[in-house]
């Protein structure tokens, strides 16, 4: 288990983190989530013991491993976590084999536990055959794989990862999603993930903190952040598309159109993509659009637009039909949430 009680890290009157508090059980895959500067690094360091907290307390199951008040900080290297970064950060001079053996060697391994820990981490990440080669012989896929065997090599308790995938081309960060879920599983460590990918996130998270300027916006699982965004920031980054999040003013859509459903209301009204219907003429519940982007998906299309006020919708097309620049988009009988002008819930 991994606890936050009110974590904070200010680094010269910029807070970073802002009083964080969480609680994930043993053998969790937990997914840091948000936006570039949101506090993600920070957090995960941490945890590794990079960086002291200015407050709070950090627990690792019962111990209390950082105290903010300085009275205890337990060494990254006796905390039982294995990190991984961005870059590989592999020795040039060491073959593969080499590199992973490293952290077995300077932990005081024996000969043979080291030879057994290497051989089994490198065939659990399919890389047994690149042993004798130097970090230049191989692609950087495969160095990430390298990466990763080094960190799972000494067992640790908790995994760490620092946007361990962003090096990689498209198809590689599929590929190694599935790995990295594959590895979760078969240590059983518990994971800590940090990424601004939203996809990542809700593949392999079993928990998810979205963070927002270092504060928890929604801790929850992916589902639940899908169904019930808890604020107007998490409705507008989770999801594929994210959810449109309409302006409301006085029970108006838009501040225009009326609407019985939004009595009263002002802020923002959540309309996921799938909720709107696409027409090619006006009509009751219809906001006139351009037309601004198609992509094709999964047998379907998504449809940008634009509205004359200048806010970018998104909808689901059906089918392979011609769509014109000018294009009428029906808003769904009720939103599916509603936020208020602080993009609290309502
Ligand atoms: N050593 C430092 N000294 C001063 N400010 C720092 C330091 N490290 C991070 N910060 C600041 O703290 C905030 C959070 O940074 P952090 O790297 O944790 O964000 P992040 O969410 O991981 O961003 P990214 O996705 O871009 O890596 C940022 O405003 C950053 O500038």
């Amino acid at each position: 288990m991994i606890t936050l009680d009110n974590v904070s890290k200010r680094f010269s009157g910029n807070t970073a983190v802002d009083q964080v508090s969480f609680s994930v059980p043993q053998g969790a895959f937990l997914v840091l989530l948000g936006p570039s500067g949101c506090g993600k690094s920070t957090m995960l360091r941490m945890l590794a013991g990079l960086d002291h907290p200015t407050s709070g307390q950090i627990r690792f199951g019962d111990k209390l491993i950082a105290d903010g008040s300085g009275d205890m900080f337990v060494p990254p290297a006796e905390r039982g976590a294995g990190l991984v970064f961005q870059s590989y950060a592999l020795w040039p001079h060491m073959t593969v084999a080499g590199n992973i053996d490293w952290p077995l060697k300077v932990a005081g391994c024996s000969a043979q536990e080291r030879r057994a820990a290497i051989n089994t981490s490198m065939d659990m990440l399919g890389i047994a055959q690149l042993a004798n080669r130097y970090p230049g012989e191989i692609s950087g896929g495969q160095q990430q794989r390298v990466a990763l065997a080094r960190m799972i090599a000494p067992k640790p308790g908790i995994m760490l990862f620092d946007e361990p995938l962003s090096n990689l081309d498209a198809t590689l960060r599929v590929e190694m999603r599935f790995e990295l879920t594959k590895l979760h599983r078969a240590t059983g460590a518990t994971s800590v993930y940090v990424t601004h990918d939203q996809v990542e996130a809700m593949t392999m998270a079993s928990h998810v903190a979205v963070l927002n300027h270092g504060r928890i916006e929604q801790f929850d699982t992916p589902n639940n952040l899908l169904a019930n965004p808890a604020s107007a920031f998490v409705a507008g980054f989770v999801g594929t598309p994210p959810a449109n999040l309409i302006n409301v003013e006085d029970g108006k859509w838009f501040g225009t159109l009326e609407d019985p459903a939004l009595k009263g209301h002002s802020g923002t009204a959540m309309v996921r993509a799938e909720e709107f219907s696409i027409h090619a003429g006006p009509g009751h519940r219809r906001i006139a659009c351009t037309l601004a982007e198609v992509v094709p998906m999964a047998g379907q299309r998504l449809v940008q637009s634009m509205t004359e006020s200048g806010q970018r919708l998104t909808a689901i097309a059906e089918g392979n039909g011609l769509l014109s620049e000018r294009l009428y988009f029906e808003l769904p009988a009720s939103p599916s949430a509603l936020f208020d002008q602080k993009g609290a819930r309502v």
